[in-house]
């Protein structure tokens, strides 16, 4: 009789597995930290123009004046949407989900580019992406509003002029401030899924443009983060804060994953939270609206009276997205203008220390069987008399 082979230890959703080292970010979940090249994200959400976080990522050090000024001045120059990015926008629905036109908008900008695979230029590709993809954001949002585009000003930072793209006014200085902190807070977070499949399409030795899409394709779910805007189907679902508490039980015993909620990694809250949380109460006082904290806040301890299950950063930023005046489709595609510096940044590391990314499986098929009337004898069997060489 056959002994039954032994099943190898599977590690679902590769759960609790060290997949490689990075030195771009440092995730704790023990002291509900997060570093980026070592500095605290509170520091940095607290002190730091986007820009100098995206320096930081890619270089490893924050920049000195001069260098954010060269910094800025080039990005400033690559802030235009390209003619063709346009046209095969417009080309396609309104009612395609931005991240699938965001998808394709990373994958045309990528086609443009006649160096695309020559893989020495890859920090300039990722500062191209960086710097074109609030254009790209803002003007899917336009678009789908029936709005005009809105040309970059060559005045504004990164931050501000992403808000004038997208709204075609200037936004007021808190505004700036709170939306600045959200790229800080969404720009980087180790081996996530997004930032996990860029590193497996680097391994193939594919080019940059190729891990951006596909990364821009895992953060679509809503397990990921897709959430932020699946928090603020949560929010209209919900309809009041007074019906939070019984929204919540029935959710529950229908055992639904509540969005915004829960995190892989963190167990005990998301490092990040309190400070998008502090950024979403200054837009409460802000655009005067204290019912969209009473929600937040009746969802939390609604979960909290039943769950040990706290709210991951997507919690705090969809509402906070929602108060600037966005359309919710466009939070993950503002996620991904965020992430793009992380993911390039992993991706630049990914190749400069490479090895394939292909793991196991453990067959759980059929045995193995033939098709019927197949004449197994007449089929070719391996004939090759090379000889090995020790
Ligand atoms: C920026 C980001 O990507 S942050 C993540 C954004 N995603 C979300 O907000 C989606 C909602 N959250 C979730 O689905 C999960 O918490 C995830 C996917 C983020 C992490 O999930 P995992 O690490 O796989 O944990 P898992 O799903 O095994 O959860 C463990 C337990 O907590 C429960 N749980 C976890 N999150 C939630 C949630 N949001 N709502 C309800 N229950 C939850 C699970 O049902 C499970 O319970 P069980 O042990 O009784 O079966
Ligand atoms: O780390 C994760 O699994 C998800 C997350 O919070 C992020 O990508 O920001």
């Amino acid at each position: 009789m056959t002994q039954p082979e032994a099943q190898p230890e599977i590690k679902k959703g590769l759960a609790g597995v060290v997949a490689d080292t990075t030195e771009i970010s440092k995730v704790n979940p023990d002291t509900n930290s997060l570093l980026y090249r070592g500095y605290p994200v509170q520091e940095l959400a607290a002190t730091q123009p986007f820009e100098a976080v995206a320096y930081l990522l890619w270089h490893g050090e924050l920049p000195d004046e001069a260098q954010l000024a060269e910094f800025r001045a080039k990005e400033r120059g690559l802030r235009a949407l390209p003619d063709n990015v346009r046209t095969v926008m417009d080309a396609l629905p309104t009612t395609a989900h931005p991240m699938d036109v965001v998808r394709t908008a990373v994958s045309i900008v990528g086609a443009n580019d006649p160096d695309a695979d020559d893989a020495s230029t890859d920090l300039d590709k990722a500062f191209a992406l960086f710097a074109v993809l609030p254009a790209i954001v803002s003007y899917e949002q336009r678009r789908r509003r029936g709005e005009q585009l809105v040309p970059p000003r060559d005045d504004l930072d990164y931050a501000a002029n992403f808000l004038w793209m997208s709204f075609g006014e200037e936004a007021d200085e808190v505004v700036v401030d709170a939306f600045n902190q959200s790229m800080v807070l969404y720009a980087e977070h180790s081996f996530n899924a997004s930032t996990f499949t860029a590193r497996v399409v680097t391994s193939t030795l594919a080019d940059l443009y190729s891990a951006v899409t596909a990364a821009v394709g895992a953060l679509k779910g809503h397990l990921h983060g897709g959430a932020n805007e699946a928090v603020m189907e949560v929010f209209h679902e919900v309809g009041e804060p007074s019906k939070a508490d019984a929204w919540m039980q029935t959710a529950l015993d229908e055992k639904r994953k509540i969005m915004g909620f829960g995190h892989r990694v963190y167990k005990n809250g998301d490092s990040r939270v309190p400070t998008m949380r502090a950024a979403l109460e200054r837009l409460v006082e802000h655009y005067d609206s204290p019912e969209t904290l009473e929600m937040y806040t009746a969802l939390e301890q609604a979960m909290a009276d039943r769950k040990p299950i706290k709210p991951n950063l997507d919690f705090p930023s969809g509402p906070a997205y929602a108060l600037i005046g966005f359309d919710v489709p466009i939070f993950t595609p503002l996620f991904v203008a965020a992430r793009v510096t992380g993911w390039t940044a992993h991706i630049i590391e990914q190749r400069a220390n490479n090895a394939l990314i292909r793991p196991l499986s453990a067959y759980s098929g059929p045995d193995e069987r033939h098709v019927p009337g197949v004449d197994t004898a007449a089929l070719p069997e391996d004939t090759s008399t090379i000889e090995e060489t020790e």
